[in-house]
């Protein structure tokens, strides 16, 4: 499929969804697993792919969030087919903490012991502009909450993923990124950034990870003639709990102008959201959507030798034999 590639010059201004909700195929009989479903555009995006019919899983740190997300979708859905069907193991939550590698295999278990399929899998959950942290596992917060978890999550459902996959009904990844991966720089050597330590850096290292990780696994899935493929994508700047962590004054600055400038979860998810269900996206991999259009990602995520290079030390860093 042809499309056509935008600089960041030529981005649009306008903050315009990327895809009238009507244009989605039915989804019914799929599996996703959404990360971080319980709010945001992660809540959206998995509301949004439950009302396509899609078995949705969603994976997160926050029970309570959790059990009111799934609550409140599987209302919407029993309202839209007119009767009440509250037990419904279609729409469900399941706990996932990032930030732990033995919470990420263990999530995994769970899910294999399922003997379900898996034919989407959004890597949406994160965080930013985090203080100095380490996780339990000692890997900076930020490198290991939006990055290295998800890249063992998904390397453990691989296989999950490729035989549910075919030709013509493809297997889908979806990695949110952020225009900050422009501003991102891989520290091959301090991923952890114990030299120097900035949240935003670290949040930009994280999301320019991500890019690389995508376009690394879709040359790998390419090669293997698999029927998966694997896109990031970015929402633009979108009103939601990410920005709690600012400073207090910077909190009331944003508050009056992200009310018109930003968009909403909704808008932001729909990028997601065309990812993991558009006809238009069948077999297209190792592409960075911006408003549904393919678009240059930062140079740097092209380099497919800092690209292999991430992908053993991600490998090392989670105790994964390298494929
Ligand atoms: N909001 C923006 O402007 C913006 C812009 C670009 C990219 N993004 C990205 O979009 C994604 C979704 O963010 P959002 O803006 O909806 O923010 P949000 O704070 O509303 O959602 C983040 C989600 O991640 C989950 N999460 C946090 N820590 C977790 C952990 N340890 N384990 C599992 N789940 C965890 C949260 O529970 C929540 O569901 C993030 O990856 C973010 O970096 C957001």
């Amino acid at each position: 499929m042809m499309m056509r590639m935008m600089t960041m010059a030529e981005r649009p201004r306008t903050f315009s969804p990327v895809c009238a909700p009507t244009a989605l195929p039915r989804q019914s009989g799929r599996v996703a697993i959404v990360t971080g479903g319980t709010r945001g555009m992660g809540f959206e995006t998995a509301r949004r792919l439950a009302h396509l019919g899609m078995h949705v899983i969603i994976a997160g740190n926050e029970p309570e969030e959790g059990a009111a997300a799934v609550r409140t979708i599987r209302q919407e859905d029993a309202e839209g087919r007119g009767n009440v069907c509250r037990q419904s193991r279609t729409m469900e939550f399941v706990f996932l903490d990032l930030t732990s590698l033995k919470s990420v295999r263990h999530f995994v278990q769970v899910f294999k012991a399922r003997g379900l399929p898996l034919h989407v899998l959004v890597n949406n959950a994160g965080t930013m502009l985090v203080p100095e942290l380490q996780t339990e596992d000692g890997f900076e917060f930020h490198f290991c909450l939006n990055y290295l978890g998800h890249f063992l999550l998904t390397n453990l459902l691989l296989d999950d993923l490729q035989r549910s996959g075919r030709p013509g009904r493809c297997s889908r990844v979806v990695n949110m990124s952020s225009a900050t991966h422009y501003a991102g720089v891989i520290h091959m050597d301090d991923l952890n950034r114990r030299a120097c330590y900035s949240s935003h850096g670290a949040y930009a290292q994280s999301k320019l990870a991500l890019v690389l990780f995508t376009y690394q696994l879709q040359e790998r899935l390419s090669a293997g003639g698999f029927s998966v493929t694997a896109s990031a994508v970015d929402p633009g700047m979108v009103d939601t709990a990410l920005y709690d962590n600012l400073w207090s004054l910077a909190q009331a600055l944003k508050r009056p102008v992200a009310k018109v400038l930003f968009r909403t979860p909704a808008e932001g998810a729909s990028v997601s959201i065309f990812a993991a269900a558009a006809s238009e996206m069948e077999g297209v991999g190792g592409v960075y959507l911006y408003n549904g259009q393919k678009t240059q990602s930062a140079r740097l995520s092209y380099d497919s030798e800092l690209q292999a290079q991430l992908w053993t030390k991600s490998c090392q860093l989670c105790g994964l034999q390298q494929a």
